[in-house]
């Protein structure tokens, strides 16, 4: 679904000050011989909502999922990942699990598949509050009620002894997300939490993660391919492409004063919410294979504002001002800040 980008809603000021409290730099990714991830720095902050968005392929859930150390067969990481004082790149995999899951959540495109088939869902939110809070019997109850009635499920009582398939797909989506919720997480990861759903429903749960995040100051990273969901719900975006983050901004800044060539694109493939309708622009050409990537920027064939250069080496990041940085030779030097 496509919010439109005057539908965004006015962010509330990002708290990106002071220690991250997650930290990801210089994260590298390699399955195979294949190299995914090409060096990503992210910092999300207390309280903050950041989205990274881009096309399929572009390494957004590798790098959350490298970043916790959830690695496929035969792939390696280097970088540093910071949280809580540690680097999760070198914490024994028995450490993580008190970290992910619990203080570290995460919610998916397919919410059926976090939940058990054979289980009531009500049981399976109390078995997560005991495994991650200690909580039994009543107490348990009361706080699993609580939590069904804070992600919106209306006569909790009585819905918390349904089997999944029992529930609509937006339904198990707020279940999904009470599970993630039990351990009181500090950061919520959210990988298309809305894909799968219908257009109404989309828009429900978003604004459900917008409320929890803001009553809770929860940390949120919203992944998704659709940039106007990221925006209605993120103080800040991440533009990915091709295993690397090439632009970071404010999410209003990004929207109103977007400088890399691809971030421009993307604004301009989502269609107005109202207004003059106007012809959509679909991104030409394919994202590269991971296997074969061009020499230097990974964007260049596909871009319409290519110098020499940019066939050449790689951009690195150059901080524009304050918070917003891009990975562009033709930007940079356009804003005047090219070495
Ligand atoms: N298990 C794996 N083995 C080898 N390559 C993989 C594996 N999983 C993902 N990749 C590759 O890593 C790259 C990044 O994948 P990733 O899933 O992070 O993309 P994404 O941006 O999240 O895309 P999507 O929106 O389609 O999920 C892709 O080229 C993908 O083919």
């Amino acid at each position: 679904m496509h919010y439109g980008l005057n539908s965004v809603a006015p962010m509330p000021v990002s708290p990106a000050c002071g220690e991250p409290v997650l930290g990801i730099k210089g994260l590298r990714l390699q399955i195979g011989d294949t190299a995914i991830l090409h060096g990503v720095d992210l910092a999300v902050h207390e309280g903050e909502a950041v989205g990274i968005v881009g096309e399929s392929g572009s390494g957004k859930s590798m790098t959350w999922r490298a970043a916790l150390g959830l690695l496929p067969k035969g792939a390696s990481t280097s970088g540093e990942v910071t949280f809580a004082g540690r680097n999760i790149l070198a914490t024994a995999e028995h450490d993580l699990e008190g970290i992910r899951g619990r203080r570290i959540a995460a919610i998916f495109q397919d919410a059926a598949s976090a939940l058990n088939p054979i289980q009531r869902v009500g049981s399976q939110i109390l078995e997560s509050l005991r495994i991650h809070r200690s909580l039994n019997g009543a107490a348990a109850k009361a706080e699993m009620l609580r939590l069904l009635d804070q992600v919106g499920i209306v006569d909790a009582a009585n819905r918390s002894r349904a089997y999944p398939h029992e529930l609509s797909g937006g339904q198990n989506q707020r279940m999904a997300i009470a599970m993630a919720l039990a351990g009181n997480p500090e950061i919520l990861i959210a990988d298309e939490p809305t894909t799968a759903l219908d257009p109404t429903i989309q828009a429900q749960i978003l604004m459900l993660l917008k409320r929890i995040q803001l009553e809770r100051a929860m940390s949120v990273i919203l992944i998704s391919h659709d940039l106007g969901a990221v925006a209605a719900l993120c103080n800040r975006v991440c533009v990915m492409y091709a295993g690397r983050i090439v632009e970071d901004a404010p999410t209003a800044e990004l929207l109103s004063k977007p400088e890399h060539p691809y971030t421009r694109a993307l604004i301009a493939s989502i269609p107005p919410l109202s207004g003059e309708r106007k012809r959509l622009q679909a991104i030409g050409g394919e994202p590269p294979d991971p296997r074969h990537m061009p020499k230097g920027c990974a964007y260049a064939p596909r871009c319409s504002s290519l110098s020499e250069e940019c066939k050449e080496s790689i951009p690195a990041p150059v901080c524009l001002r304050g918070s917003h940085s891009i990975r562009c030779f033709t930007a940079t030097r356009a804003l005047g800040l090219a070495p």
